[in-house]
């Protein structure tokens, strides 16, 4: 649903459905700046200072006064990428605020937490007083009567039956509490990643052709990477919030607890275990740093690899008429070998890591023991003393590496956040739910000294100085050669870019001052490739105009010239069809008048019509061409259509002709150009062999 994503927009698709991006915009920090030289266009590269480090730099163009002020234009606008390592203060209070909305579960789930953690931290000394009334009783059945062996049998004061049934208990509660910490965790996970998805794709669908063109990355955002995005890094925050947030508790609980209960059983110890920590804690710093980048460089490189694999997908048909599968596979590969290689690196740090770390612990509850046992020949232990001690060195030890654990672990989510936050922090230059929501739009329109350049191409410019009147109910046709910019002017008309200077206007209404998606829902467009979705064609031609009547549809239907081949087909208007990328399972003639019949069925004031009729037979033409100048004569409809074909040109009363420098060099109808053999339009027809 992400690559038709100009197909929606277009029609108005209301994000509605889709809660605002509150949350995460909300916690979107000022973000910083960065500062671009006079003579610098501000497109940001990623570059590895080291093999996991990512940086923004600015990269210089030779450009001339005019280039730099589009270049800062465009990009400083649109973009503010952040600085890949913020501050981890600042990542980890964005990172905990995404978790705010389940507080009071995740306050019900540490209580749970801390109920089994006390249980649990509560069974050395258990097992400790068991050896110990063990040992003293059997001594006193040898020395003394059997009412005194009945008192050494006594635990903590408790008969033996009662103590039993005590422990039972005690255990039952912290199996409960189990039972709720886990639930109550998966369900604070789900709850975060379903929210975070959402709001993410919602914010996806607001984001603007900037966005999809320039930035942040490098070559725009891809829609692969996008989707590793929503899959991916989101799962790894709901982890790290939901499961990691509980164990890193869990570990300082158990810690806290562990240290006092050592202390309590034997200081002298405890003083010998503490020599452990300073070196573990080091360690713990320096890998969870490094883990934060590498998690986040692993992250980029599945984005990668997701770009490369759907990209490809999409094209999967090219691919196989070229037989150059296995090129394709070696590309997906390539980003296959980038990712292992980080994660092997990842493996092996984790391994020196934990390695280094299980050494550490093993030779400390050896030396111990060794500490211990000598304590016990001196009278300062008991056995029981020795055994809780132990154990809770144990349960300490572990939560210790636990806390190493969480860290970690947390610096893994903040690597991710950071890729959503760079979603979430990119400011739209063009938004569709702010502006006046005016009705009386359907006008004349206008280009007024319009100068254009696409981001992505700062240096080339499309218009410079368009001035261009269309009026109500007009129907122009724009020719001229390939590339000329005449599919450009539809994207200036939907407002999919911002003219550098100039302005477009709608009955004399800046198009910038308009609540985009109510305008939008006043135009039709039918792009050059259409997209259709999975569905079936009723879906695909009601998309966007869910309070459709029956009378509507079948209007749409008959204008668009589509009753025969819908009918012909068995399940008729219920016939499933394919997305484009995969196969629209319709011939491209029919497409095309699937999309021109979802754009008619809006009953637009103005449709844009970008070469809409290329693939249709000549009869089709001629039918859909007629029945649009109808539609033109009744409701005052302006049609912009964009064409080659000059059956499509004779179509229109007024024909604009465009050179291939973006200029109009003819403006005039039909009838008069076409019948001075030293027209622009007659050179332009027979140099392309159109006539
Ligand atoms: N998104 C974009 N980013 C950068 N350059 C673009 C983009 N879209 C189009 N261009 C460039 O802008 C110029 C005008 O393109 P446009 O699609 O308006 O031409 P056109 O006259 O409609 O061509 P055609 O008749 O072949 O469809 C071309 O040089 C094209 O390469």
């Amino acid at each position: 649903m992400l690559t038709p994503i100009r197909t929606l927009r277009t029609l108005g698709f209301r994000q509605g459905t889709l809660s605002p991006f509150r949350q995460l915009s909300s916690i979107a920090t000022p973000p910083k700046k960065i500062v671009i030289p006079q003579n610098c266009i501000s497109i940001l590269r990623p570059s590895f200072r080291t093999k996991t480090q990512l940086q923004w730099i600015p990269v210089k163009y030779k450009s001339s006064t005019s280039q730099s002020k589009i270049g800062t234009q465009h990009n400083r606008s649109t973009f503010n990428p952040k600085t890949p390592n913020p501050s981890l203060g600042v990542g980890l209070s964005r990172l905990i605020k995404l978790v705010k909305p389940e507080s009071k579960l995740l306050v019900g789930a540490l209580i749970c937490l801390l109920i089994t953690s006390s249980v649990t931290m509560m069974l050395p000394l258990i097992i400790g007083k068991i050896v110990d009334t063990a040992s003293s009783s059997k001594s006193a059945e040898s020395e003394e009567g059997s009412e005194k062996k009945a008192e050494f049998n006594k635990i903590w004061g408790f008969d033996p039956v009662q103590f039993y049934t005590g422990v039972t208990l005690v255990f039952l509660t912290g199996a409960i509490s189990n039972f709720g910490r886990i639930y109550l965790l998966r369900s604070v996970g789900e709850r975060l990643v379903a929210r975070l998805r959402s709001r993410l794709y919602s914010k996806i669908l607001s984001q603007d052709s900037y966005f999809f063109d320039v930035g942040p990355t490098k070559n725009g955002m891809k829609i692969g990477d996008l989707l590793s995005r929503l899959a991916s890094d989101t799962q790894i925050i709901s982890r790290t919030l939901s499961g990691n947030i509980s164990d890193g508790a869990r570990a300082a609980i158990s810690g806290c607890v562990g240290v006092s209960m050592m202390c309590y059983v034997s200081w002298k110890l405890t003083l010998c275990m503490s020599m452990i920590f300073p070196p573990l804690i080091v360690m713990s710093l320096f890998y969870g740093r490094r883990i934060k980048q590498l998690s986040r460089s692993i992250q980029e490189h599945i984005g990668s690899m997701s770009k490369v694999a759907e990209e490809k997908l999409n094209g999967i048909k090219t691919i196989q008429s070229f037989g150059q599968q296995r090129l394709v596979v070696s590309e997906y590969n390539n980003e296959i070998r980038n990712l292992f290689r980080t994660s092997m690196y990842e493996g092996k740090l984790s391994g020196i890591f934990y390695g280094g770390n299980s050494f550490i612990g093993n030779m400390t509850i050896v030396g111990l023991l060794l500490v211990g046992t000598n304590l016990i020949s001196k009278g300062q232990l008991t056995i029981g003393d020795l055994s809780s001690f132990m154990l809770y060195a144990t349960f300490t030890g572990s939560s210790v590496f636990g806390l190493g654990n969480f860290y970690t672990e947390l610096m893994k989510g903040i690597g991710a956040a950071e890729r959503i936050f760079e979603l979430s922090d990119s400011e739209n230059r063009i938004t569709t739910t702010l502006g006046k929501k005016v009705d009386s739009t359907h006008g004349a329109i206008k280009f007024e000294n319009v100068d254009f350049r696409y981001p992505s191409r700062p240096q080339t410019q499309i218009f410079q100085d368009l001035n261009l009147t269309i009026n109500k109910g007009e129907n122009v046709c724009f020719v001229g050669p390939s590339g000329s910019g005449k599919s450009t002017i539809s994207q200036l008309l939907l407002r999919f870019y911002d003219p550098i200077n100039g302005k477009v206007t709608f009955n004399s209404h800046d198009i910038r001052d308009l609540n985009l998606n109510f305008h939008r829902s006043k135009l039709g467009y039918v792009p050059q490739d259409p997209q259709l979705f999975t569905g079936t064609i009723r879906d695909n031609i009601v998309f966007g105009k869910s309070d459709y009547t029956e009378e509507e549809l079948q209007r749409a239907i008959e204008l668009s010239n589509s009753a025969d081949f819908i009918n012909s087909f068995p399940q008729k208007l219920d016939t499933p069809l394919g997305s484009s990328a995969g196969g629209a399972q319709l011939s491209g003639g029919q497409r095309q008048r699937v999309a021109l019949a979802r754009a008619l069925i809006r009953n637009p004031d103005i449709l844009i019509l970008d070469e809409a009729t290329s693939a249709l037979d000549s009869y089709s033409e001629k039918v859909v061409m007629s029945n649009l100048k109808i539609l033109s004569r009744e409701k005052e409809c302006t049609i912009i259509s964009i064409a080659h074909r000059l059956s499509t040109i004779r179509n229109s009363s007024r024909i604009i002709v465009f050179n291939d420098q973006g200029h109009v060099v003819e403006d005039g109808s039909f009838a008069v150009l076409i019948a001075n053999p030293a027209s622009e339009l007659n050179k332009l027809l027979k140099s392309h062999d159109l006539m």
